[in-house]
């Protein structure tokens, strides 16, 4: 029966995967109305799983950040940082986007790697995501590509950089720590060494279209190690996001001053870290927007849309139908839930990749 949920799961985002590839002549026709069908198309997908976190876990997202800075959240194109620790740090991300109303059109610089994951890779072809290869002298004119192409963009977005480049291991820690000493660069307890390039690229391109960043913080409680599985089973974990918004006309324009820039805010975030780990929380008022329920509304459409006939069918294919029938229409719900099970291996910190393993880099980057 599992197997059956997850098929219908995976069904749900190849259909808007279809639909959005329906919208392809609309792109030369009216590119701003496609850009905007494109973004409900994303919800579609992107909420589902924001619901799955919400609704089905009942994770609480608390978020820390001062009473002047949350009327612009959800009305500006922003720059989001964030720290890169766990597995579901993108999830409780969106979960934000969704109760600022930014889910649908919300961007990251991504690894090329997730382009081609079904579902959310194709998706996000369409929403227009920038992706990259993690070596810069092939990423750049990509990159900068990308980021133009962004300038005229019809919806509201935040725009996702984990400047770490990749998630947090002991392994990847201790190496960058040596790179951060071998530059002069003060150790970091918390976080990699942030690299450098695409924040200033995205802050050169990006600016008069963006008007702030969103230095951002993740945690969870109590040591909590959430993981996707968890989610999907139910279990409930307790997200705190600490949130400043730096106005984009205090970071500096040349590239160098930028980069020192991004490395003193880590430094920062560093020290906000080691507050957390000593007091359980972050500093300053809590201001959470309540859970919407359009989230909910959309996952129980889909349901409703796929589960139920497709439970019909099942049904029908017990009592009537061939030996052959039977066994196709099982094989092919393992198959769809093996594809799920795979996607939610993209997830796991212990499958990641070797980027910023010194011994990886020199061979291997997947
Ligand atoms: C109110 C609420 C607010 C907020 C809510 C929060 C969030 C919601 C927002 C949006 C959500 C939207 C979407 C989320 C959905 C899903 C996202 C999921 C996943 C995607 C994430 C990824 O794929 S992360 C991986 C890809 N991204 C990045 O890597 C970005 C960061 N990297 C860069 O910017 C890089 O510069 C680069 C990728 C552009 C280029 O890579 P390259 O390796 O070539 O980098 P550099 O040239 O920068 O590196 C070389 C320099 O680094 C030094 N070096 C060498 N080894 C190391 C080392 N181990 N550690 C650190 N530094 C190292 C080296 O010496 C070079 O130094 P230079 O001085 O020469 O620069
Ligand atoms: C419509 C509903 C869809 C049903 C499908 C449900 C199951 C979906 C499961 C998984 C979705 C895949 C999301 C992929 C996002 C993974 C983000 C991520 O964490 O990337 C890691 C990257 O930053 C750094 O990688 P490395 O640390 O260098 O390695």
């Amino acid at each position: 029966m599992q197997a059956f949920a997850e098929a219908g799961e995976e069904i749900s985002g190849l259909i808007v995967n279809f639909l959005q590839l329906c919208t392809l002549p609309l792109w030369g026709i009216n590119k701003q109305l496609a850009r905007k069908v494109n973004c409900r198309l994303a919800y579609c997908i992107c909420s589902q799983m924001v619901a799955l976190l919400e609704w089905w876990s009942g994770t609480e997202c608390t978020l820390y950040t001062d009473p002047e800075s949350y009327p612009f959240y959800g009305k500006e194109n922003a720059i989001v940082i964030l720290n890169h620790n766990f597995e579901i740090d993108f999830l409780c991300g969106w979960t934000f986007c969704e109760r600022f109303g930014v889910l649908g059109s919300s961007k990251v610089l991504a690894k090329k790697e997730l382009a081609y994951v079904p579902v959310i890779g194709w998706m996000w072809y369409f929403l227009e995501i920038v992706f990259c290869k993690r070596k810069w002298e092939e990423d750049h004119k990509t990159v900068v590509q990308s980021l133009q192409r962004l300038k005229d963009y019809p919806e509201n977005f935040w725009f996702l950089l984990y400047c770490e480049g990749t998630r947090f291991t002991q392994k990847k820690h201790k190496i960058s720590m040596e790179v951060a000493e071998k530059k002069g660069l003060p150790k970091l307890k918390y976080h990699l060494l942030p690299r450098t390039k695409g924040f200033c690229v995205t802050v050169q391109h990006l600016r008069g279209t963006v008007t702030a960043v969103y230095d951002s913080t993740l945690n969870f409680r109590n040591n909590q190690i959430p993981t996707l599985t968890g989610v999907l089973n139910g279990k409930k974990y307790n997200a705190d996001l600490y949130v400043r918004r730096i106005p984009l006309d205090s970071i500096p324009e040349n590239e160098s001053e930028c980069a020192l820039w991004l490395h003193k805010l880590y430094q920062e975030k560093d020290e906000l870290q080691e507050k957390y780990s000593l007091t359980g929380c972050f500093p300053g008022p809590t201001l959470t927007p309540p859970r919407r329920p359009w989230a909910l509304l959309n996952w129980l459409f889909w349901i409703w849309l796929l589960l139920f006939p497709l439970c019909l069918i099942l049904l029908q294919l017990f009592h009537s139908g061939s030996a052959f029938t039977v066994f196709t229409t099982v094989v092919l719900c393992f198959a769809a839930s093996l594809g799920v099970r795979w996607m939610i291996s993209q997830t796991e910190i212990n499958k990641g990749s070797s980027y910023g393993n010194k011994e990886g880099q020199l061979n291997n980057n997947a």
